[in-house]
């Protein structure tokens, strides 16, 4: 591989993405980029702006003027947007609740992925990027591309108990409507992306998935 190396990392909600892809990217020496926490980032500071999310004309022109920063190290990632660090506050679930209407805007889109591309380009020792459009949208002639899965009741209870132990069932229902929405939206659907090779974590512990992963890369090169 002559170009640096990029390794696309998308999957549903609760798979394993943020953990395995900050692993893979700090055994490999890459910098790592989340862009589930730039959609999150940009909803934050719409709820800020008191802008009405489901009025996507609203949320497209407000959104023009939101300032998101994505800090790339994958032992200390940071995001900012207009200058506030936002990492506490976009895992709410006032932002989870609304992260999905915002991604769904196709203008939010186009600002995000560019700047994920510009992101891609600053970091000449390669990245890992996760999301759900990497290997379909953003870097589709990406050189590794992993579409991770787990099952519903697994990812569930493993964000279940990020969460102090919340109810599982519950959890288990808001990942599903989560799911069903960036599924099945018209701009850029959470896709098994063409090329991506498939790693199943259901059973597999977080540094197995870790490994596969790092195999698959070590395999491409
Ligand atoms: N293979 C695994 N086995 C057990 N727990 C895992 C595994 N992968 C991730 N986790 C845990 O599951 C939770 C969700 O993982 P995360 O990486 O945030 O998923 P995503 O980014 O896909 O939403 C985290 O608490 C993480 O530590
Ligand atoms: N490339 C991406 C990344 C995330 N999104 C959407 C999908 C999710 O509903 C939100 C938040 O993503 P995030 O990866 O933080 O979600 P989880 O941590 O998996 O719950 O953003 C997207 O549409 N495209």
């Amino acid at each position: 591989m002559t170009s640096p190396l990029v390794v696309a990392i998308d999957g549903p909600s609760g798979s394993g993405k943020s953990s395995t892809s900050r692993g893979v990217a700090d055994r490999l020496g890459l910098a790592y980029l989340d862009t589930g926490a730039m959609y999150r980032a940009m909803t934050w500071a719409l709820l800020q702006r008191g802008v009405d999310l489901d009025d996507p004309a609203a949320v497209a022109s407000a959104a023009d003027a939101v300032r998101l920063e994505s800090g790339t190290d994958p032992l200390a990632p940071t995001i900012h947007a207009d200058g506030t660090d936002v990492a506490e506050p976009i895992r709410t679930d006032e932002v989870t609740g609304a992260v999905s209407l915002v991604a769904a805007v196709p203008h939010v889109r186009e600002l995000l992925v560019d700047l994920q591309r510009r992101a891609i380009g600053e970091a000449p020792g390669g990245i890992v990027v996760e999301g759900r459009d990497i290997g379909s949208v953003v870097v589709p002639d990406a050189p590794v591309k992993i579409y991770l899965v787990a099952d519903p009741a697994a990812r569930a209870a493993r964000r279940a108990a990020e969460n102090g132990g919340a109810d599982a069932a519950a959890t288990e229902a808001a990942l599903a409507v989560r799911d069903q929405i960036d599924s099945t939206r018209a701009a850029s659907p959470l896709v098994q992306a063409h090329g991506a090779v498939v790693v199943d974590g259901t059973h597999l512990t977080l540094d197995e998935v870790i490994d596969t992963i790092v195999g698959i890369v070590d395999a491409a090169s």
